[in-house]
């Protein structure tokens, strides 16, 4: 049996006047991969996410996520994917429990599972004594890790992750992607931006955009293969080098 397609592009463009944002980029992910979606800074990584997120429409070409069309669907698909951002993050002011609250409600749990899921998420996490503090007081790692488990507290089909981990060290990054696996094991799919290789190397499969296009995608051992390099590293500034957009 062929493996179920979560996230599907064919020729997927966006221009903004005459600039190609995103210049037909092609690629499938199946259920439960942990697909990395790398690329330097204004490759064009946030405009394809935020089209696959049914936030932005396409100049043209194909995109489905979670079997909707982002055209004509995009609520559909906003109903099956979860999103963290380091950047959008969890309210520094309400404590952790308020905000487990906010956000499920936000995705549209209902209070009664509410409830019993924040409950449930408060004990995996060993987070009874922090349960009432606030976030603001809480280290960076945490804030992630909460943050994570929110985006996901709805069971999506799809969670997008865009730079989850910034500013934190490996060994915390590395408790972060056991959370991811998990997920993954559970058969919910991880989309993830990021520009740190270890993340790179923890992916089932990466992309790598360049000025708007994909320059390679595959396995990390096939890339650093393909690029006779020992690590993502490698990989990465191979391609970055020959880019012409850069900030
Ligand atoms: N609304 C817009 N109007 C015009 N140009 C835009 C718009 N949004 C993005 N761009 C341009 O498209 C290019 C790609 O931007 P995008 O934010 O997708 O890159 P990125 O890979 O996510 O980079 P970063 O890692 O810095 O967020 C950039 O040159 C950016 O200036």
């Amino acid at each position: 049996m062929m493996p179920e397609i979560v996230i599907h592009t064919e020729n997927l463009t966006r221009r903004f006047g005459d600039f190609v944002a995103v210049n037909n980029i092609s690629f499938d992910v199946k259920v439960g991969e942990i697909f990395g979606f790398l690329g330097a800074n204004g490759a064009g990584k946030t405009t394809a996410m935020k089209i696959l997120c049914g936030l932005l429409s396409p100049s043209s070409g194909v995109a489905t996520v979670a079997g909707f069309d982002v055209y004509k669907e995009n609520e559909r698909i906003k109903e099956n994917i979860g999103y963290m951002s380091q950047k959008f993050s969890l309210y520094e002011n309400l404590t952790v429990r308020e905000n487990i609250t906010f956000f499920g409600g936000i995705y549209g749990i209902d209070r009664k599972s509410l409830k019993i899921k924040s409950e449930e998420l408060i004990q995996r996490l060993g987070l009874g004594p922090e349960a009432d503090k606030l976030v603001g007081s809480l280290p960076l790692g945490w804030k992630q890790k909460i943050s994570f488990s929110v985006a996901i507290l709805h069971n999506p089909k799809v969670v997008f992750l865009d730079e989850p981990t910034g500013g934190v060290d490996p060994i915390t990054r590395r408790q972060f992607w056991d959370m991811i696996y998990e997920a993954s094991a559970k058969g919910i799919t991880v989309f993830v931006t990021t520009h740190y290789m270890d993340e790179a190397e923890y992916c089932d499969r990466v992309s790598i955009m360049v000025d708007g296009a994909i320059a390679a995608i595959g396995k990390p051992s096939e890339l650093k293969q393909q690029f006779g390099v020992e690590n993502m590293d490698g990989v990465f500034l191979q391609l970055a080098r020959g880019a012409k957009r850069s900030e």
